[in-house]
């Protein structure tokens, strides 16, 4: 097996969007071409790209996997009844709406559910078809996924655990993500979901769009925020299964399930650069004001999937994690704001400092959508106008954000389940009026 380099935690490769080859038989891996005549034992070798052949070489993904049967082994898809509350762009059950909208947790379910199963649609913009937009949903699952393997069609998947670690058996390699961590499974690859801790929680940002990146630093220079090293990416594993393995997919919108007699997870050896990673949100190298002012969240982008209009993004992955607040003479929680781009949230752990009146809890969310008014509560704001300005540290949190230019539509489910929480509006109520001599 590929050893990894320095540095690596054991079974992962260091680096992100890095051309890699690993094998996990020594041998296996075709040397000095990608489809010789003859394989290495007699593997199937098969390209999966994520970018058209032609996309600009900066841009390009893609990778060559050597596998004991081609991909193409399999009989025709029927549609899949499972994963009822799993939803795709375009997002037509409920009109859009300029409100803000807030959530409690999702509750784990009663019966054994796995994470496909487990997936609930809560908001979503764009469109599959048309290569833009995102879809959001949160899963609460209490079942490994069996015998079964998903993979996705329509778009990558950015799923970021909440509660309960996740073990994730990709074609590309095993991945094993706490809270606090996140995943990026590129669009295409199969994966199935195994909970180490018997149940788990946890959002996902479901991407039609370009695939996430770094973003530009611009003056900040060479490094900080994210840094590429920190990203994780799994060594060849694979599975020699045969016994029944049902393969469903998300094919624009629609859930669809074929039977194989065998496991596709049968990538012996691959290399190239379109494959799955995770990265520890806790490495994030969070930079912020020394002076004053509170700065625009950008400065604590993840990862970006850009639009075709430059510094517009399809998606922007935010996170607002455990940081020094040292400005003087300055209202410290985010600002009041009506924003051009629209706001999905959730919360990791902790407590999220523009919301102190309770509301916003672990495992809960909430949309502030184009244009709509949103900032800091009561709470928290008269807590900040009265703080002392001592340097302080906002600890034990983690916050994020998908940022979008494209509007969210919420889904019927997420406007009519008890979770949405019908009193958000109340949250900016009671504000004292500012006196004008
Ligand atoms: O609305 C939010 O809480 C997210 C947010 C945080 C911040 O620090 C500045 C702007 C912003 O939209
Ligand atoms: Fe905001």
């Amino acid at each position: 097996m590929t050893q990894p380099l320095s540095g690596a935690p054991e079974g992962y490769m260091p680096g992100l969007g890095n051309h890699v080859a690993t094998e996990a038989v020594a041998g296996a891996l075709p040397q000095g071409r990608n489809s010789p005549q003859k394989t290495p034992f007699g593997l199937y070798a098969e390209q999966l790209t994520g970018t058209a052949f032609t996309a600009p070489r900066h841009a390009n993904r893609r990778s060559w996997l050597y596998r004991l049967r081609p991909s193409a082994n399999h009989g025709a898809f029927t549609p899949y009844d499972g994963a009822k509350l799993f939803r795709t762009g375009p997002f037509t059950e409920q009109p859009p709406t300029p409100n803000r909208l807030r959530w409690d947790p999702l509750p784990l379910p009663d019966a054994p559910t796995d994470w496909v199963d487990g997936l609930v649609t809560y908001v979503g913009n764009g469109d599959a078809a048309a290569t833009a937009g995102i879809g959001v949903h949160l899963y609460a699952a209490n079942a490994s996924m069996t015998d079964r393997v998903f993979y996705n069609a329509d778009g990558e998947l950015l799923i970021v655990p909440q509660d309960g670690a996740l073990d994730l058996f990709t074609e590309m390699g095993r991945i094993h993500a706490a809270p606090g961590e996140i995943v990026v499974i590129p669009r295409g690859v199969r994966f199935r979901v195994d909970l180490p801790d018997g149940s788990a929680r946890g959002y996902v940002c479901e991407n039609y769009g370009e695939p996430f990146r770094l973003p530009d630093l611009g003056p900040i220079g060479a490094n900080g925020l994210a840094n590429p090293r920190d990203f994780l990416t799994p060594v060849a594993w694979f599975e020699d299964v045969d016994r029944p393995v049902q393969m469903i997919q998300k094919f624009l919108g629609g859930l669809w399930s074929t039977q194989l007699d065998h496991s596709p997870l049968d990538v012996v050896a691959w290399h190239g650069n379109h494959a799955p990673y995770k990265y520890d949100l806790a490495n994030f190298n969070t930079i912020n004001t020394v002076s004053f002012d509170h700065p625009d969240p950008s400065i604590f982008t993840v990862l970006t999937s850009p639009s075709d209009t430059p510094g517009v993004a399809n998606c922007d992955f935010v996170i607002f994690p455990p940081r020094w607040m040292v400005a003087e003479d300055t209202f410290r929680p985010p600002w009041f704001h009506r924003n051009v781009m629209s706001e999905f949230m959730g919360l990791i752990h902790g407590a999220y400092d523009a919301k102190e009146g309770g509301g916003f809890a672990p495992g809960g969310a909430s949309l502030h959508n184009c244009m709509s008014g949103h900032g800091p509560d009561q709470a928290a704001y008269d807590k900040a106008i009265k703080a002392d300005l001592k340097p302080h540290k906002i600890d034990n949190t983690l916050a994020f954000m998908f940022e979008s230019r494209w509007v969210f539509r919420p889904t019927a489910w997420a406007v009519e389940t008890p979770a949405m929480q019908l009193d958000y509006d109340d949250v900016w109520t009671g504000f004292e009026k500012g006196k004008v001599e």
